[in-house]
């Protein structure tokens, strides 16, 4: 009750002491050395198991080569493990509450099976279960508290290759069509203005200005026609545009469905402004009031089919050539195990730093034939892992494939791999309107321009543009009747364009060429992996960092160009986004990364153990909810707090009031009556009563001397992140971060503050509930975490009330009343 917490603000001590913590438990790759297949001679049969038990049991009947099964509903149902002959006796175990000790003696005393087996299978993190109980059974959850992560859940199984194409296809055309109708709706079935008002057009924008660059492209940037030149700038209305949309620019007096002046990608977006690249602008039309409109890329859902017919394709020796991936299918899709070499060849750590976890996950892809998992919870380093792998493979003569779903993965994953090794022949695939600034140096598109073969092949165009001034002035002069342009002459020049012709084009092959060929790693994302350039290129192994993030279909674009795959990722971060939602659970949003997980067992996967993010009271309620415990706080980052940075203790004034704020606080709404609301045009919500007391507590951090690019406020719904940004004040515009959970995934921030915006009666959280979500707000905090909600609300939701509980309990309580006086 708030009164009660009341009370004990008074009393709360400071939060954000350094906790001890338990060591991480014995690494479920150590717990399967020593299991081989059984020959059972008879059969266990266990009822009254829970769910993650009966999960845990087909695990290790699969590693070792068991008979298992399982029958009856509810509490009846029953699994059995063991001989595989029917007619083999059956031990039957009937207890309602075995714990998971128990169950790995009576598999030691029946069927001779290690104790570590099973109990190293289940320490494995799954969605779903919480720090496990010692009696196995999970702590209460409601079905809403694991969300999505149900949806997506690491039982998702294929019986053939085939099932699994004909099976995506479908559901590739479902978000196919979700999304086309998304942008057919904004395009052509509503006013431009409810269009707008959904975020997919922006009406009445002129262009302010447009610049050469890009390598050859145009950058034309948009504000909005009000108030043009004005200061402060007129800021856009909310809108849902984003870095690398493929969007349409049209006169604002164009009809619904009227054909673009030009198309092109969003390249920045800002508060008052936004850069959309163009590669061929048009002459004129750019002086007028336009409109934007979002389109669907299609393009990337060709490339999915594409990829998925690859698979189902039946082989031949070209195409096994071709597609050195078919190889993966085996050890994928349930055919055989994967395999290890028994070690890895000696490797010496380009990064003298990593960790025990992250070495042993090194060794565990070097080891790898077919495909290793490592899985990364939030800050521990799995990129860090990631770019020793590549250089270790590139140490021992791979070509390495990284990929990644999103750009900015794979910007992060280049930049990492420049410093680490500048002189890494590395090449960045991509449209450079989707590549980081600092990372176009490496695009494919800018080493071509700098190779010599393209330097000739321009030598070659300025030739040939002088040839045509020839032509064109002997016709001129013919015209007049002035000089005659010789049959001879004018046949030579053009036997000498032709070939000059031919010659530029045969360099620029020849430079594109050159420089695919000679990249030791190439990086693009997943669908960019079936871009053309790279068709025929194939390589030893593939990388795919950030892997829980993307569709299955998509990784097998990279994943069918090498012969061995290294995946990592966190299935207990955000899943991949997708709009359909009839298609996400029907399994469109199942990961491969989450299925293998679940299906290759523990012997193929490494969990990295120790984080370099978190204060330890951050951390700790992440680790015991979704990763049994596991994580350890790196001893630089367990104690660290807000009055250490730099900038607050240089500041005596500011310090002493960091010195007040704790690692986490609780700033409660309820009672307050900071109602939800629904937007008018769309399903998002916003409260204003809790966006102004998130604001407020950003005013108190900035005043206790941190900067604003170090704080961030996340907030599930997007039309509070509208709200956000509109009550920011101005200076703050172009620094403090506002954004949705899904913009600030793989990223951090010294302070967040979390909006959660349900206060209502009847306690609906809607998909604040999803475990996943609210681990990735919660674990981008280094220093400092505020929780900013409604915790009669929320805590009607078992998982979050158990959020709710653990900030008050190691941090402080406080009533946002306190904040925004009424
Ligand atoms: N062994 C190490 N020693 C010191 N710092 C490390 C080590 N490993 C990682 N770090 C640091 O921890 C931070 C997080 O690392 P990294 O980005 O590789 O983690 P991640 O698991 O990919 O993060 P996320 O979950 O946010 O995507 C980085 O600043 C990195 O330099």
């Amino acid at each position: 009750m708030p009164s009660d917490r009341k009370a004990k603000q008074k009393d709360a001590k400071k939060a954000g002491t350094a906790r001890s913590k338990p060591k991480a438990g014995s690494s479920p790759a150590a717990a399967t050395a020593a299991n081989t297949a059984n020959e059972a001679s008879c059969k266990v049969a266990f009822q009254g198991l829970t769910p993650r038990q009966r999960a845990v049991l087909h695990q290790v009947a699969e590693q070792c080569g068991l008979g298992h099964g399982s029958s009856g509903e509810g509490e009846q149902r029953c699994i059995s493990i063991g001989a595989t002959d029917s007619n083999a006796p059956q031990i039957d175990i009937a207890a309602a509450e075995l714990s998971d000790e128990a169950i790995a003696a009576l598999l030691q005393q029946h069927l001779q099976l290690q104790p570590d087996l099973y109990l190293s299978a289940a320490q494995q993190p799954r969605p779903n279960t919480t720090a496990s109980s010692s009696n196995g059974k999970p702590p209460a959850r409601s079905k809403a508290a694991s969300g999505k992560a149900a949806a997506a859940g690491s039982s998702v199984r294929y019986e053939s290759v085939d099932a699994f194409v004909a099976q995506m296809s479908r559901l590739l055309d479902m978000e196919r069509q979700a999304e086309v109708a998304a942008a057919q709706e904004a395009a052509t079935q509503c006013s431009t203005a409810a269009a707008q008002a959904r975020g997919r057009t922006l009406l009445n924008l002129r262009v302010s200005d447009a610049e050469g660059g890009l390598l050859g492209r145009t950058l034309l940037t948009l504000v909005p026609n009000k108030g043009f030149g004005t200061t402060p700038a007129v800021l856009l209305p909310a809108h849902k545009f984003s870095p690398h949309d493929v969007v349409a620019l049209k006169a604002s007096s164009a009809g619904l469905g009227g054909p673009p002046l030009c198309t092109g990608l969003v390249y920045r977006v800002r508060d008052a402004s936004l850069v959309v690249a163009v590669d061929d602008p048009p002459e004129e039309g750019l002086e007028q009031p336009l409109r934007l409109e979002k389109l669907a890329n299609e393009v990337t859902y060709k490339r999915l089919q594409d990829t998925l017919q690859q698979l189902s394709a039946p082989g031949n020796s070209s195409r096994a050539e071709l597609l050195p991936g078919m190889a993966l299918l085996d050890a994928t899709f349930d055919r055989r195990e994967p395999r290890f070499a028994a070690a890895a060849p000696a490797w010496k750590p380009v990064n003298a730093r990593l960790d025990d976890s992250q070495r042993r996950a090194v060794e565990l892809a070097l080891r790898a034939q077919d495909v290793a998992l490592i899985h990364g919870p939030p800050g521990t380093g799995k990129t860090t892992a990631v770019v020793e792998v590549i250089l270790q493979e590139v140490a021992r003569g791979s070509r390495v494939i990284a990929a990644a779903a999103s750009n900015i993965a794979v910007d992060n994953l280049v930049e990492r791999l420049a410093a680490a090794a500048p002189k890494l022949k590395l090449v960045r695939l991509g449209h450079p309107a989707r590549l980081l600034p600092q990372v176009i140096d490496k695009s494919l598109e800018a080493q071509v321009l700098r190779s010599d073969n393209s330097s000739l092949a321009r030598d070659c165009r300025r030739d040939m543009q002088q040839l045509n001034r020839r032509v064109m002035q002997g016709a001129v002069l013919q015209l007049l009747k002035l000089e005659p342009w010789k049959r001879a002459e004018r046949r030579q020049v053009r036997a000498e364009l032709r070939q000059l012709a031919k010659e530029e084009r045969q360099r620029q092959q020849k430079a594109l060429q050159e420089v695919l060929d000679g990249a030791q790693v190439m990086c693009c994302t997943l669908t960019g992996a079936l871009h053309p350039q790279l068709h025929g290129q194939t390589f030893d192994v593939a990388v795919i960092d950030e892997a829980a993030q993307a569709l299955e279909a998509a990784c097998w674009s990279a994943l069918l160009k090498a012969r061995r795959a290294v995946l990592a990722g966190d299935h207990l971060q955000l899943p991949p986004t997708v709009m359909s939602e009839a298609a996400a659970k029907a399994g469109l949003s199942a990961t491969l990364f989450e299925r293998l997980q679940g299906s290759l067992g523990p012997a193929a996967s490494c969990m990295l153990t120790v984080q370099y993010r978190m204060h330890a009271a951050i951390m700790d309620w992440s680790s015991q909810e979704l990763y049994g415990g596991q994580l350890e706080a790196h001893e630089s980052v367990a104690a660290h707090t807000l009055a250490d940075l730099p900038s607050v203790s240089s500041n005596s004034s500011a310090s002493a009031d960091a010195a007040e704020l704790p690692t986490m606080l609780l700033i409660d709404t309820a009672g307050c009556e900071f109602d939800e609301y629904q937007e008018q045009d769309g399903d998002s919500r916003y409260n204003q009563g809790e966006a102004q007391a998130a604001l407020a507590h950003v005013q108190r951090l900035l005043a206790a001397g941190l900067a604003s690019a170090d704080i961030g406020i996340i907030t599930p719904y997007s039309a509070q992140v509208a709200l956000l940004r509109e009550l920011r004040p101005e200076k703050l515009s172009g620094s403090l971060e506002i954004s949705t959970v899904d913009g600030f995934q793989g990223r951090e921030k010294e302070a967040i503050v979390i909006s959660m915006v349900r206060s209502n009666a009847s306690g609906e959280v809607g998909f604040l509930a999803d475990a996943r979500r609210m681990n990735v707000a919660v674990t981008r905090a280094r220093r400092h975490v505020a929780l900013v909600c409604d915790s009669e609300t929320v805590s009607k939701d078992a998982f979050l009330g158990r959020l709710v509980a653990y900030v008050e309990q190691h941090g402080h309580y406080e009533s946002a009343a306190e904040l925004v006086p009424s």
